[in-house]
């Protein structure tokens, strides 16, 4: 059965006329709107900063929707940050849209680059507001996470939080849309406990009223116990309670995979228990493990029932010694270490997988034998853009394999180098494209055109243009994707449930994505040579 549609994005304003609260920041917004109509922009980016579930990423939305732009759309927090700013933001941002219209650059999560150290990231973007040509919008919670460099090329639209009052009135339009029958008092109830977060307060709102007819009081606080059944809950009921059903129960309302609630129990045992209770704990929590493991190999994921009745009603059972006392639970260690490695990580992988992709050999094979091998072939000054251009290398994955730093001239000239290569690569590839066509001309059935070239026309090297490589783990996660206003693809389903910020895309939606983007390309053919001018 399909997941139930999320109120926040059933109800998400499409205008900005919807967008509620934060009148000086709409204004603002529309002004600056209107001056790139005008052609006269005030600035060339600016930065929607304030706290989440305010409006920020609607607005942006709705900006476009409002004056009838283009849009493309990235989440800047991604691992490959920079490398996609400067494939598709990059074009994108300096490129013409077929109808002549501004297209709208929308880069969610600006302020996590900092967070995620991505200097390369943060230096992208920075080149891409000081050169753009089109509108870009930067949305952040942390103005002050933002690089000031950043800061101070753009100009900054504070959105501040929600009046619980307009919370409110938000709420009882989505109860009358509903057919619920609202008490206005519970609804202003939950919009004061929102925070100024109208995200939230819609949340709350559909877990205690969705199906309901009339929204009672009872409903709204049996929605607050299941949201506060928190991790540390659970390990209450693991470690305290003495119903093994129970303590499996609880861990069903949990946001969390039995891989980390695993995890959670190991961290905390030692702090529960004592003595012969510990060891049994421990034991059982062994025996979990090895079910996970069958689960991870067999990729049978029926088997996580018994993973999850032995790490929570199974580690209950083991306790024969009554304990009283109040226990500080904690995060699992784990995850601080992992935490510290595992960008480092996350960049050895994905370097492993291009390089493996492209020798049609295992990640671990690759990892194992090439990642030195080719470190040796990119010291190499001649060769070495040639072949970050092949393998499509981001500048931290060329810094890992050559062992220096993202930030040095060596690694950045090659990076740079290996970018023109790719540009001069898919121009070739269009003008071939062009020359293959029977039709020419773009003024009569361009559309027929634009599609045949984008579906049929151009060679599809995937691994030399991400943009159009199969959808992997990272390509999947780091794929933007490009919306014109006359496609419709900018409904509610575009954004994953329960998910803050912007959706990851399903591969289907990042396929969808990809043949966008060739689309695009092509709109903007007359202006070819600013699209690639990097
Ligand atoms: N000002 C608002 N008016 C109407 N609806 C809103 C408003 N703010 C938030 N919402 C609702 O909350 C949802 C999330 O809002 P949005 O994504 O725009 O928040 P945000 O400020 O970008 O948050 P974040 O910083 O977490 O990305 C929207 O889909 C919409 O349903």
């Amino acid at each position: 059965m399909p997941a139930p549609l999320k109120w926040t994005e059933k109800y998400r304003p499409a205008t900005l006329k919807q967008v509620l609260g934060n009148g000086k920041a709409i204004d603002d917004l529309r002004e600056w709107a209107l001056s790139w109509e005008r052609s006269e922009p005030i600035t060339g980016a600016v930065i929607l900063y304030g706290p989440a579930g305010t409006g920020k990423t609607s607005a942006a939305l709705a900006l476009a929707h409002d004056f009838d732009w283009d849009y493309i759309e990235m989440n800047a927090s991604d691992a490959r940050t920079a490398g996609m700013i400067e494939k598709i933001a990059v074009p994108a941002s300096r490129s013409q849209t077929f109808s002549g219209k501004p297209r709208l650059v929308i880069l969610d999560e600006a302020d996590n680059l900092h967070g995620t150290a991505d200097r390369g990231g943060a230096a992208a973007m920075l080149r891409l507001v000081r050169n753009t040509l089109q509108p870009v919008i930067l949305i952040a919670n942390e103005y002050y996470e933002i690089d000031k460099s950043l800061r101070d090329a753009t100009r900054g639209i504070q959105f501040r939080s929600v009046r619980s009052t307009t919370i409110a009135q938000a709420l009882r339009a989505i109860c009358q849309a509903e057919g619920i029958d609202c008490n206005p008092d519970l609804l202003v109830t939950i919009a004061e406990r929102a925070g100024g977060d109208m995200r939230s307060g819609i949340n709350d709102l559909q877990a205690a009223a969705e199906g309901q007819e009339t929204l009672r009081e009872e409903d709204l606080a049996t929605a607050q116990r299941d949201v506060k059944s928190s991790i540390f809950r659970v390990l209450e009921v693991i470690y305290k309670g003495n119903n093994a059903k129970e303590a499996l129960e609880a861990s069903y309302n949990l946001d969390e995979s039995p891989e980390d609630l695993i995890n959670w129990v190991d961290e905390n045992l030692p702090l529960a228990y004592s003595g012969q209770d510990l060891l049994r704990g421990f034991e059982t929590l062994a025996r979990s493990d090895i079910f996970l493991g069958r689960v991870r190999r067999r990729q049978n994921y029926g088997l996580w029932r018994y993973a999850s009745y032995l790490m929570t009603g199974g580690v209950q059972a083991a306790k024969k010694e009554r304990r009283h006392g109040y226990v500080a639970f904690r995060p699992p260690s784990l995850w601080r270490r992992m935490g510290q490695t595992r960008k480092v990580r996350s960049i050895r992988d994905s370097a492993a997988r291009k390089i493996g992709r492209h020798c049609h050999v295992s990640l671990a094979f690759a990892r194992s034998e090439l990642m030195d091998f080719v470190g040796m072939l990119l010291k190499d000054k001649k060769g070495a853009p040639q072949l970050a251009a092949r393998l499509d290398l981001t500048a931290e994955e060329i810094a890992l394999l050559m062992g220096s730093s993202p930030g040095t001239k060596k690694v950045q000239n090659i990076f740079e180098e290996a970018m023109r290569i790719q540009s001069r690569e898919q121009i070739e590839e269009i003008e071939l494209a062009w020359r293959k066509s029977s039709q020419p001309t773009l003024n009569k059935r361009s559309d027929g055109l634009l599609q045949t070239l984008s579906v049929e026309g151009l060679p599809d090297d995937e691994t030399r243009h991400p943009a159009r490589a199969p959808a992997g783990q990272d390509s999947q996660s780091a794929a933007p994707s490009v919306h014109r206003p006359e496609t419709g693809l900018n409904g509610p389903e575009a954004k994953e449930p329960g998910r803050r910020g912007r959706p990851r895309k399903t591969e289907g939606e990042a396929n969808e994505g990809k043949k966008d983007i060739k689309e695009s390309t092509f709109k903007s053919g007359k202006r070819q040579k600013s699209l690639f001018d990097f």
